[in-house]
């Protein structure tokens, strides 16, 4: 069993460090992660500049890009061999309903999968890293799980714990994405130098947190874990589109 594993936090933090530790025998372990942190860059390739690869004492490869590149560079070459499981994580907050289109937590476990290779993303619901040993065992508990299952087909998790000590013991619900109100206002600042400084306001609250939901399961003592996919095509309007355009007698 060969393990890729990226994150967004950047090689350095303790959730990438308490990821590799759940890996322990259960194969051998490759880290590639950014440089820093890189929260909020989504599914971003470098293209308009190189990228370097660096090896900290640790082993740990690092990047000073974005966790797509992370994930990109191992698999189109950095490694002389294809991963059977990608991870991601474990992410300092959650990435629920609307974060998952922003998440670079996600989007390096989403290179993985556009690649053939089954990947999941854990994030952790608070930002701090409290009870990530009880995050780590979650995680080290899916990864066997899934292995046993057999990884003869890619797939693409969401996994969302509950910073609480007994995280292990929480049920497990496959869930749906919520959807979060519209981000929080820009924070608005005059800089020392008397220029306009702004600042990407909080996430927005969830608003459709319903059961079934991210939020929902995560909000009721149990950690979710939602099966993602990459066709965002809005099948149900096909033909819809199809009859609008008609009518308007264009070919
Ligand atoms: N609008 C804001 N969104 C935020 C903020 N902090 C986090 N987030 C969202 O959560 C994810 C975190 O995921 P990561 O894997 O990228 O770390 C991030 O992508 C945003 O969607 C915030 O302060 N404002």
């Amino acid at each position: 069993m060969r393990i890729l594993i990226a994150n967004d936090d950047g090689y350095l933090a303790p959730g990438i460090a308490a990821l590799v530790r759940a890996c322990e025998g259960l194969g051998t372990v490759e880290v590639i992660a950014p440089e820093q942190n890189a929260s909020g860059t989504s599914n971003s390739l470098t293209l308009h500049r190189p990228l370097s690869v660096y090896t900290a004492s640790n082993g740990y490869r690092y990047v000073n890009g974005t966790p797509s590149d992370c994930v990109h560079l191992a698999l189109t070459g950095l490694l002389d061999y294809k991963p059977d499981l990608v991870l991601s994580g474990i992410n300092n907050g959650a990435n629920m309903g609307d974060d998952t289109l922003y998440s670079g937590t996600v989007a390096a476990a989403t290179e993985g999968y556009l690649f053939g290779v089954p990947s999941i993303a854990f994030s952790q619901v608070e930002k701090g890293w409290g009870h990530l040993d009880a995050a780590a065992a979650v995680a080290r508990a899916l990864v066997q799980d899934v292995i046993a299952g057999g990884l003869d087909r890619p797939f693409l998790l969401s996994v969302n714990i509950p910073n609480r000590a007994d995280a292990a013991a929480l049920p497990r619900r496959i869930t749906r994405l919520g959807r979060r109100h519209a981000s929080e206002a820009t924070i608005q600042q005059r800089s020392p130098r008397g220029e306009m400084i702004y600042w990407i306001g909080p996430a927005g609250a969830e608003r459709e947190a319903g059961e079934g939901t991210d939020f929902h399961a995560t909000g009721n003592g149990a950690v979710s874990i939602t099966p993602l996919q990459v066709d965002l095509t809005e099948h149900a309007t096909l033909d819809d589109w199809r009859q609008r355009l008609q009518t308007a007698g264009r070919p």
